[in-house]
């Protein structure tokens, strides 16, 4: 039997293969969670000048006693036309442009109005603060405000428009294909006799892929035979990424590596030292790439987590496609890492993840009490309760 392919370099040999989709124009409000195509430079400085940053009154001078002798008003849209003169004091709002000749603001808790008669009430601290956003002080015009490869976030939406944006460069967004086989599926729905089972392989893996995908067909179930097999990878020619689910093993009934042949793609690999998973498949047709997810449950959740969303996130030019990892204790003791590196159920309360005494790569119910997957290498040390573990978010 052929050596398993080492989990990274499967990884890296999936996502060599990902050439960026074309760029186009996203209107701003339908950027939430794609990837830049270009750095994005700030069209404007912000603030564009001076502003307050609370409610009191703009001061000129260092006179800190008071009383002062109120004149105008600066409100936020509404600028102040005067100049602040020494033992003046302009009134002010949060975000509104300080006036020529003020130097601070004082806030109005800390004092009481007498006609027009401003006095101090509490004390100031040293240094005195002074309340005022300086221009430029968040961006200045020019100056990078995200990366190409960043996934826009809602906060990085706002510092986009804040810059003068209303539509950014992105990639597009992949298209892809998910096709479930097996004579054993039925519908969603549908009686199943006792030699059925309910097709939910599709429909999850739509849902896993949604957040990274632009269109998504779901081709199937499609039936172990060659014949339809071949006209579903037909029905998906459009698609950037193919998606199959079951029949990659080495039954007689598992076609995908020969309908896949047969189709015309070539194999770039198969087979991965990891747990579940290991008859993962990937192959290549002019442009498009073609995942074969094994048809366990759980085998098709963790491939489609660490293979397909960073294949489609590659094809979107992100900057790490990879999932990101993190570190936290065990609430019980793990044995030692097998010959594959085994990915098991955890549920991470905050401060532990309790990991699920199920292995078996068809259980969904301990899929979906899980919100991690503990990574185990191959050959790892046991780990006693409290040991760290490296996991990753669902
Ligand atoms: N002799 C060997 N047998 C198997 C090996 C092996 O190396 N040698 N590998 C095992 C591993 S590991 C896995 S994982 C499975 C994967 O096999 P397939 O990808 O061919 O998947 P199927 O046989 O088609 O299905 C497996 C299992 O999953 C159910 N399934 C399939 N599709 C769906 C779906 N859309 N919705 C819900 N459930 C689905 C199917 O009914 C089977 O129970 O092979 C091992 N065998
Ligand atoms: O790799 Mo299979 O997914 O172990 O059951």
């Amino acid at each position: 039997m052929s050596k398993l392919l080492d989990l990274a370099e499967a990884q890296a040999r999936l996502l060599a293969m990902a050439v960026p989709l074309p760029v186009e124009q996203v209107p701003i409000e339908a950027a939430m969670g794609r990837y830049l195509a270009q750095d994005l430079p700030a069209l404007r400085q912000q603030p564009a000048v001076d502003l307050s940053a609370m409610d009191g009154y703009a001061l000129s001078g260092e006179d800190t006693s008071g009383p002062w002798r109120l004149r105008g008003e600066s409100a936020a849209g509404h600028p102040y036309q005067g100049v602040v003169q020494k033992g003046e004091a302009c009134r002010i709002s949060t975000g509104a442009v300080l006036p020529e000749g003020a130097d601070w603001v004082l806030l109005q808790e800390d004092t009481r109005r007498e006609g027009d008669r401003l006095h101090l009430t509490g004390t100031l601290p040293h240094p005195l603060p002074r309340h005022i956003r300086r221009a430029g002080f968040d961006f200045a015009q020019g100056q990078t405000l995200l990366r190409a490869g960043q996934r826009i976030t809602p906060a990085s939406l706002a510092l986009a428009i804040s810059g003068g944006h209303a539509s950014l460069p992105m990639r597009q967004r992949p298209r892809i294909a998910i096709l479930d086989s097996g004579d054993e599926l039925a519908p969603i729905g549908a009686p199943t006799a006792a030699h059925q089972i309910p097709a939910s392989n599709g429909a999850m893996l739509a849902a896993q892929l949604q957040p990274e995908a632009g269109r998504i067909d779901r081709l199937g179930p499609v039936s172990d035979r060659m014949d339809a097999l071949l006209a579903a990878l037909d029905a998906a020619s459009e698609a950037d990424v193919i998606i199959t689910s079951g029949g990659a093993s080495v039954g007689d009934h598992d076609l995908i590596r020969p309908a896949l042949e047969q189709w015309g793609a070539d194999l770039a690999f198969w087979r991965v030292a990891l747990r579940p998973g290991k008859p993962l498949m990937v192959a290549q047709k002019g442009r498009q790439i073609i995942i074969g997810l094994p048809g366990n449950p759980v085998s098709s959740h963790v491939t489609a987590f660490l293979f397909v969303l960073p294949l489609l996130r590659a094809l979107q030019g992100a900057e790490h496609p990879l999932p990101k990892p993190f570190y936290a204790p065990v609430a019980s003791s793990l044995p030692a890492g097998g010959e594959r590196c085994e990915f098991l159920r955890g549920a991470w309360d905050g401060a532990v993840i309790q990991p699920n005494p199920m292995r078996d790569s068809s259980a969904l119910a301990a899929l979906a009490s899980a919100n991690c997957l503990i990574e185990r290498p191959i050959g790892a040390d046991a780990v006693q309760a409290g040991g760290l573990v490296r996991a990753y978010l669902l």
